[in-house]
C-alpha cells in the first residue's frame, strides 16, 4: 500500500481517547475494512458476556467464582453494597498503612521510619507490583522496593546482599492471595532468617496481603504481624495489580494510587463501548484474532520504545499467556489456545532480534508502545536539532516501517507520558483486551487448571527426596546409585528422578550427601556423609 493510502487508512482506523492521551493505531494490520463488520456479531456476544461478568456473573465456572477485578476501580458497580464497602475499607486501609509508614508511625523497631520495602511473592503477586515498581519508580520514591519472586536461594542472597545492614529498617510486604504458594512461603522463611540473623524481630517488620483464613492469614495473625489486607477470591492473580496485591507496595513506594485507579477506571469506561470503533480493548482483540487466525498462529512481540516499560511484556505474559492458554474451550473441546508473548523494549532490541523480525520467519505481529514526552525538564541536542529522545522516535519509527515493508504487520499504541494515570490506563486496556478475546475464541479466561500438574508433581519430587534421605541415612554404610536406590524404594520406574534427587543433594552441603565421580555420571554413587 501506498503512502498516502497509509495515512488514510491511519486516519480511518484511529483511535483516540483525550482525557487519558491515549491511541491505538491499527492501520498497520492488514485486514480488510470489511472485517469490523464481518466480526460484529461475534463483538457484541463478547460485550454481552463482558457485561454479565461485570454484574457479577458466575464468569469462571469451574471455580465457581465471579470475576470483579473492575470493581477495584469503580467499587459503586460491584454487585452488592457489602463487595463494594469491602473494596472501599481496603483501599483505605492501603492508604492509611502506607501513610503510616511513611509518617513514621508505624516504625522499625530501632524507631527509625522503614526506609526499604522487601515484596515477597510469585506470579500474579510479584508480576504487578514489579511492573508498577518499575515503571513508576524515581529516585524520589519513598521508600526503596525489593523483590524476592522465586525460591532460587541465590536470588534471594543476592538481594540481601544488596539491602544490606538496611534490613534494620526494612519492611516486608508478603503476597499471596491463596496463602499456600511454596515459593513465597519458602522466600518469606528466608526472609525471616535473615530478620532473626540480624537479631531482629520478623513479625515486627511483616505485612501481609492473602485471602481470608489462608494458611499466610494464619502465620501473620498467630505472629502478630503488623498488618493483614485482604485479596477476594473474585480477583484473579493476574487481574490482581488494582488490588492491595499492586497498591500497597506502589502506595509504600510513593506512588500516587488514586491516579493509577482513575486511569484504570477511565479506560474501563472506554472499553466498556459496545460500538466496537470506539472501544480500545475491541480493537486490540480484533487485531490479535486476525494476526493469529484466532488460534494463536502468531506471536505477539511486544515493543515499547520506553525504558520504564521494559517488565511490561513479562507482566503481560502472565496476563495473556496464563488466560488463554487453554486446551479445552468453554464447550469441552480440545482447542490447544493461547498468544505467545514476549519483547523487551525499543530500541535497545534493534540491535539484538529484529533482524530475525525484519527477514525470518514471519511468525509474529508487533505491538510497539510509543510515548510521546521524552522526560522530565529539558533535553541536550546530541547533534544539531536532535536529542536523544528524538532518536528514539525515530527508531521506532524506523522499525514500524521496515517491518511493515516486509508484510510485518503491528498495532501502535501511544500513551503521551508514562504517569499513574497512563499505567493504569494500560493495565485495564489489556485486562479488557484479554476478556474480550477470550470470549471471541470461547475460552474461559479466568482458570488455570494446567499450572497444578506442575506443582503436584513437584509435591511428589520432594516426597521422594524424602524417603531418599530417610534411605541414605538408614543404610549409611553403604553407597547408592540411582538405580539401587530406586530398587531399593520399590521404585525402580523413578529411577530418572531418582538421579537428578540425588544429583542435586551431593551438589549441596546441608543435606550431607557426598558423591564418586564415575565415567557415566548416571553411575556416580551417594552416600550419607559420616
Ligand atoms: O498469589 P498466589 O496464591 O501465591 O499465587 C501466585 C500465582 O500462582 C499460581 O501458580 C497461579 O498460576 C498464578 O495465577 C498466581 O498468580
Amino acid at each position: 500500500m501506498q503512502k498516502l493510502q497509509l495515512w488514510e487508512r491511519y486516519k480511518n482506523r484511529l483511535y483516540h481517547h483525550a482525557e487519558l492521551e491515549l491511541s491505538v493505531d491499527t492501520s498497520r494490520m492488514n485486514f480488510p475494512d470489511s472485517y469490523l463488520d464481518q466480526m460484529e456479531p461475534r463483538l457484541q456476544k463478547a460485550f454481552e458476556e463482558m457485561a454479565e461478568l461485570e454484574a457479577g456473573a458466575i464468569a469462571n465456572p469451574d471455580e465457581q467464582r465471579m470475576v470483579g477485578h473492575y470493581w477495584l476501580r469503580a467499587p459503586e458497580l460491584a454487585p452488592t453494597a457489602e463487595l463494594a464497602e469491602q473494596i472501599k475499607a481496603a483501599l483505605a486501609s492501603v492508604k492509611a498503612f502506607a501513610s503510616s509508614v511513611h509518617q513514621g508511625n508505624i516504625a522499625a523497631p530501632d524507631g527509625h521510619r522503614f526506609e526499604n520495602l522487601l515484596v515477597v511473592g510469585i506470579g500474579g503477586s510479584a508480576l504487578g507490583p514489579q511492573f508498577v515498581a518499575d515503571s513508576l519508580g524515581s529516585a524520589q520514591d519513598r521508600m526503596k522496593v525489593f523483590f524476592f519472586d522465586n525460591t532460587d536461594p541465590d536470588g534471594m542472597d543476592k538481594v540481601l546482599a544488596e539491602i544490606g545492614s538496611g534490613l534494620k529498617r526494612t519492611l516486608t510486604v508478603v503476597i499471596s492471595k491463596s496463602g499456600g504458594t511454596k515459593e513465597t512461603r519458602n522466600g518469606m522463611l528466608e526472609a525471616r532468617q535473615a530478620f532473626e540473623k540480624a537479631g531482629l524481630h520478623f513479625a515486627a517488620h511483616a505485612v501481609a496481603v492473602t485471602g481470608s483464613d489462608s494458611e499466610l492469614d494464619r502465620t501473620a495473625s498467630q505472629e502478630g504481624w503488623l498488618g493483614t489486607l485482604p485479596m477476594w477470591d473474585w480477583v484473579g492473580g493476574r487481574t490482581s495489580v488494582t488490588s492491595a496485591v499492586g497498591l500497597l507496595p506502589a502506595a509504600l513506594q510513593g506512588i500516587d494510587v488514586d491516579r493509577l485507579l482513575a486511569g484504570a477506571r477511565i479506560c474501563d469506561q472506554a472499553t466498556r463501548s459496545r460500538s466496537t470503533r470506539d472501544n480500545p480493548a475491541a480493537l486490540l482483540a480484533l487485531s490479535w484474532f486476525h494476526a493469529t487466525a484466532g488460534k494463536g498462529e502468531r506471536d505477539m512481540v511486544l515493543l515499547p520504545y520506553k525504558d520504564r516499560l521494559l517488565l511490561f511484556s513479562r507482566y503481560l505474559q502472565q496476563l495473556i499467556m496464563e488466560s488463554l492458554g487453554k486446551e479445552l474451550d468453554r464447550d469441552g473441546k480440545k482447542v490447544l489456545q493461547g498468544i505467545t508473548v514476549y519483547g523487551n523494549k525499543g530500541s535497545t532490541d534493534q540491535h539484538a532480534y529484529v533482524q530475525q523480525l525484519r527477514e525470518g520467519v514471519p511468525n509474529f505481529f508487533v505491538t510497539f508502545i510509543e510515548v510521546l514526552k521524552d522526560r522530565e525538564g529539558a533535553s541536550m541536542l546530541v547533534e544539531p536539532g536532535a536529542t536523544s529522545g528524538d532518536y528514539l522516535s525515530g527508531f521506532f519509527q524506523g522499525t514500524r516501517s521496515a517491518l511493515y515493508e516486509k508484510d510485518r504487520e503491528s498495532v501502535t499504541i501511544t500513551i503521551r507520558e508514562i504517569s499513574p494515570a497512563s499505567i493504569g490506563a494500560l493495565i485495564a486496556l489489556y485486562e479488557r483486551a484479554v476478556g474480550l478475546y477470550a470470549s471471541l475464541i470461547n475460552v474461559n479466561a479466568y482458570h488455570q487448571p494446567g499450572v497444578e500438574a506442575g506443582k503436584k508433581a513437584a509435591g511428589t519430587v520432594l516426597k521422594l527426596q524424602g524417603e531418599i534421605l530417610e534411605m541414605l541415612r538408614r543404610q549409611s554404610e553403604r553407597d547408592f546409585t540411582c538405580a539401587d536406590m530406586a530398587m531399593t524404594l520399590a521404585r525402580p520406574e523413578e529411577v530418572e528422578t531418582v538421579f537428578m534427587i540425588l544429583r542435586h543433594l551431593a551438589a549441596n552441603p546441608v543435606h550431607g550427601v557426598s558423591a564418586t565421580t564415575e565415567e557415566k555420571v548416571w553411575e556416580n554413587r551417594f552416600r550419607a556423609a559420616r
